[in-house]
C-alpha cells in the first residue's frame, strides 16, 4: 500500500484549494495517507510547482490512477506523460522484480519526482483511493489481475490480452487459455479515432498493438471507402526496440541489435489476427494480410510501409483525398502535404500518427507510409488519449507534446 503523496492531483483533497489560494504551501506540510496537509490545507506535493486549480469544478475533476507494470517502458511512459496532466495523479503503482523500490531508484531520471508512490507487488497494491487504471503488464498475466480488480474502476490494458473478440482465436495465437472470457465480452477495443464512441462509454479498454495502431490508422479509411483490393495487402514494418519491453533478452542486446536489422515473427506474429479483426470490421468481409516485422537498432519508432493495389478505376489522387477528408479534424492522425515522406523523427516522443501515400511504379498499385512513436501513440500516449475519453476530459489533455527532432 502506498503512503506517500503523489506528485500530482491525486494527493489533493476535493475541497481544499484552487487558484488563488496558493501561499507558502511548503512550509508545515505533514502527510496522512495519500494526502499533503500544509498549514491545515491539503495541497499536492509537486517538486518544482503546487497543482493549482482554475476553478473548483476543475478541482472536482480528479482523478486518481493506479499504474500496474510502472517499471517498465511503457509505465515509464505514462509517468512522463502524467507529469503534464491537470487532473490525473498517481496513487499506486506496481512492479514484479523491482517491488519495493523507489521509482528513481529503477528509472534515474524521474528523480526530481521523489514524491511518487513506492513501488509495490500487484497483490499488495491498495486500490480502495483509485478511480482508473493504466495496466502495463506483460500479456498473459492480465487477465487474472484485471479480473480481481474492483469493478467500479475504468481499465485501459495495454497489453493483447483483450483485443481479439474470439476467444478461440486468442488461445490460438497466444497457446494459453483465456481467463477472463467475461471480461473479454465487455472489453472495447481502443483504436481511439476509429472506436471513440464506444470507447467513451467503455470500463475496459484493451489498447491496441503498436504494428496494429500504425497500420489500421491509414487501411481503415480506405478500405471502408472501398478503394483499395482488401485480398492484397502486404505490410513490411519496422519497431524500434523498445517494443520489447525493458526485460533482458539477448536479442536485445546492443551487439545483436546494431548495425543491422532483423525480420521476425515470420508470417505468424501475434498481430496479424489483431490487424485482421480490425480490416475485416472495416469491410464487413474476412481480410488476410501479409505481415513482416523488423528490428530496428533505435530505441523507439514504428514505420509501416504498406503495399495495396488500389480498386479498379481508382488513383492515388482518391486515396489521398480519402485519407485527408477523413482526418480532417483528427489532432494525433496527420496525412502530410503530397511528396512528403513521413519518417520516425518527425513523430518522435508525441501523440502523432504521419501518413502519406506514393505512387507505386507498378500500375494500379500504392505504397502507404504511416509511422508512430512506438511508446506514445503505439501505446501509452494512446491509452491516455482512451482514459482521458473514458473519464470525460478532453482527449488531448496531458498530449500536446511536439515531436522531439532531432
Ligand atoms: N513497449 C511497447 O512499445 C509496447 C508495449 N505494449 C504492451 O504493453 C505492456 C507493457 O509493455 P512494456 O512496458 O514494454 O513491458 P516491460 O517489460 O518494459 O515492463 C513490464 C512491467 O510489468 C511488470 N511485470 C512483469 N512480469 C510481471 C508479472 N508476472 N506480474 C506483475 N507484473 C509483472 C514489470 O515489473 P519488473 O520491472 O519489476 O519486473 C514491469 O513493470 C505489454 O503487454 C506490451 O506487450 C503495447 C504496445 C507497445
Ligand atoms: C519490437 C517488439 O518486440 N515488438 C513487440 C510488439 C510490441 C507491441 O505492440 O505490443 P503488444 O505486445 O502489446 O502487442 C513484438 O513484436 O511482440
Amino acid at each position: 500500500m502506498s503512503t506517500t503523496s503523489t506528485f500530482s492531483s491525486a494527493c489533493f483533497d476535493r475541497s481544499c484549494l484552487w487558484k488563488g489560494e496558493v501561499k507558502s504551501l511548503r512550509l508545515n506540510k505533514q502527510r496522512s495517507g495519500n494526502r499533503v496537509y500544509v498549514g491545515g490545507r491539503c495541497a499536492a506535493l509537486s517538486p518544482k510547482s503546487f497543482r493549482v486549480w482554475n476553478s473548483k469544478q476543475e478541482q472536482d475533476k480528479e482523478v486518481r490512477v493506479a499504474l500496474l507494470g510502472a517499471s517498465g517502458y511503457t509505465g515509464a511512459e505514462i509517468i512522463r506523460l502524467l507529469a503534464n496532466h491537470p487532473f490525473f495523479g498517481i496513487s499506486v503503482m506496481t512492479a514484479d522484480r523491482n517491488a519495493g523500490k523507489s521509482i528513481e531508484s529503477v528509472f534515474p531520471h524521474f528523480i526530481s519526482h521523489k514524491d511518487l508512490p513506492v513501488l509495490v507487488s500487484t497483490n499488495d497494491a491498495d486500490f480502495s483511493d483509485v478511480d482508473a487504471v493504466f495496466c502495463c503488464l506483460p500479456h498473459g498475466t492480465t487477465q487474472e489481475i484485471i479480473k480481481g480488480l474492483p469493478k467500479r474502476l475504468k481499465v485501459v490494458d495495454l497489453s493483447a490480452d483483450f483485443r481479439l473478440r474470439n476467444i478461440t482465436e486468442y488461445e490460438q495465437w497466444y497457446g494459453q487459455p483465456h481467463r477472463a472470457p467475461d471480461l473479454q465480452e465487455e472489453a472495447v477495443y481502443g483504436l481511439t479515432e476509429v472506436l471513440r464512441d464506444e470507447i467513451k462509454n467503455a470500463r475496459l479498454v484493451a489498447n491496441p498493438g503498436c504494428y496494429p495502431t500504425s497500420i489500421q490508422l491509414p487501411l481503415i479509411p480506405l478500405i471502408k471507402a472501398n478503394l483499395i483490393e482488401s485480398g492484397n495487402i502486404i505490410i513490411d514494418a519496422k519497431s524500434g526496440v523498445s517494443g520489447a519491453g525493458r526485460g533482458a533478452k539477448v536479442g536485445n542486446l546492443y551487439t545483436e541489435l546494431t548495425e543491422g536489422i532483423m525480420s521476425y515473427g515470420l508470417t505468424n506474429h501475434r498481430h496479424v489476427p489483431e490487424i485482421e479483426q480490425g480490416l475485416s470490421d472495416a469491410a464487413h468481409s474476412k481480410i488476410t494480410v501479409s505481415f513482416t516485422p523488423h528490428l530496428m537498432p533505435m530505441s523507439r519508432g514504428m514505420q509501416s510501409t504498406i503495399y495495396v493495389e488500389m480498386a479498379p478505376g481508382t488513383t492515388i489522387e482518391d486515396l489521398y483525398h480519402q485519407l485527408k477528408n477523413s482526418y480532417e479534424d483528427e489532432e494525433f492522425v496527420k496525412i502530410l502535404d503530397k511528396g512528403v515522406v513521413p519518417r520516425t523523427h518527425a513523430v518522435r516522443g508525441s501523440n502523432y500518427c504521419y501518413i502519406n501515400v506514393f505512387p507505386d511504379r507498378i500500375s494500379g498499385r500504392a505504397i502507404i507510409v504511416s509511422v508512430i512513436d512506438n511508446l506514445m501513440k503505439g501505446a501509452s500516449g494512446q491509452a491516455l488519449q482512451n482514459l482521458n475519453i473514458m473519464m470525460g476530459f478532453p482527449e488531448n489533455t496531458g498530449l500536446t507534446y511536439l515531436p522531439l527532432f532531432p
